[in-house]
């Protein structure tokens, strides 16, 4: 059985405009982790509200384990008991402690229990030598991290992650990554998060939500999704593809195809068709280079670092490319 369903939920900001999301739904297993991938705009933090009980659909239903989700009007402290969401925006006391900030969501009838289970969630989240330090004195990535540890200390069967890797490096990515998937198989947490990099999402997720104008326009396994992105808003969203049209090189076939950067070859030799080169970038696995093909840039990315010069003559080749539906 799902935990959360959403039944044809639309909210609707502006009357008669589409803003927010739209005839949405979907099924959530307990335990998932789901990434919500889309454009900026395209209703991805409605949807997490909606899920919350922050906002109120206009039409269909949110149902947590079967019983419908109170909207902020009908309770006191808005947001539903048994989930956790963490926004971007800063939401710990600045002037408190780490300790204290996370200590604060437990009752004080045994003191006690409360120290050691705010040691232990510090530990789990690998902030415990934080436990001092005031909230301002921590970079971004740690005060998510706190902010993490604060959501979960309560035991919520679901946490809510608005966008959890944009304030953080790349290093710091890997470990909460990590974190999250830790909750996820040790404290059977469900995750639902929104992000706008797809790299997050097809590391961590169980399923992957592909949002556009407010509908959900994909859902699956993120490898089944990249291998058959099927549109070419979903290839261009998880894998920068190209869009293949109307090329001379292309077999004549009312069929559009996506190719992901990494599966083009650059040669100075051969190839099936030639472009110009018109710029290229280190990206540090690969260059990122940029082929005008028939007037149009072809995104190539080149894992030998050829050292090219720009407006040289280059040949090419398509290794595999994805066929997308009409
Ligand atoms: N309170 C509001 N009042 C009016 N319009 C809103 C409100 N909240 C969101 N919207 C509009 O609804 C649409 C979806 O917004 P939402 O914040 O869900 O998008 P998003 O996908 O999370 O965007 P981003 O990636 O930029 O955060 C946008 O057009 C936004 O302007």
């Amino acid at each position: 059985m799902s935990l959360i369903q959403l039944k044809n939920v639309s909210k609707n900001f502006l009357e008669g405009i589409p803003s927010g999301v739209s005839d949405v739904n979907l099924n959530i297993k307990q335990g998932e982790i789901i990434t919500i991938l889309g454009e900026s705009g395209c209703g991805k933090t409605t949807l997490l509200k909606l899920i919350y009980g922050y906002l109120v659909p206009q039409q269909g239903e949110v149902l947590f384990n079967g019983v419908k989700i109170k909207g902020p009007s009908e309770k006191l402290i808005p947001g539903h008991d048994e989930m956790k969401m963490v926004t971007q925006e800063v939401t710990l006391n600045l002037y408190a402690k780490v300790f204290d900030n996370i200590a604060s969501q437990l009752s004080n009838s045994d003191l006690q229990a409360k120290s050691q289970l705010t040691l232990q969630t510090m530990e789990f989240l690998r902030i415990d030598h934080l436990a001092e330090k005031k909230i301002i004195e921590l970079s971004g990535g740690e005060q998510q991290r706190v902010a993490i540890a604060r959501a979960v200390i309560t035991e919520p069967k679901v946490l809510l992650l608005d966008e959890p890797f944009s304030q953080i490096d790349s290093i710091l990515k890997r470990q909460l990554r990590d974190d999250i998937e830790r909750l996820s198989k040790f404290l059977k947490i469900t995750i639902i998060m929104v992000s706008h990099d797809p790299t997050d999402g097809l590391a961590l997720s169980d399923q992957l939500l592909i949002v556009k104008d407010g509908k959900i326009i994909r859902q699956g396994h993120p490898r089944e999704i990249y291998l058959n992105p099927q549109k070419a808003y979903v290839a261009n969203l998880i894998g920068k593809a190209n869009l293949l049209k109307n090329f001379s090189f292309l077999p004549k076939t009312d069929t559009d195809f996506a190719v992901y950067p990494h599966q083009i070859n650059l040669s100075y030799e051969n190839g099936m068709a030639n472009g110009i080169i018109k710029s290229t970038h280190f990206c540090g696995a690969y260059q990122e280079v940029e082929l005008i093909v028939e007037s149009k840039i072809l995104l190539v990315h080149d894992p030998q670092f050829i050292p090219f010069t720009n407006g040289e003559l280059v040949f090419f080749d398509i290794l595999y490319y994805q066929e997308l539906e009409h």
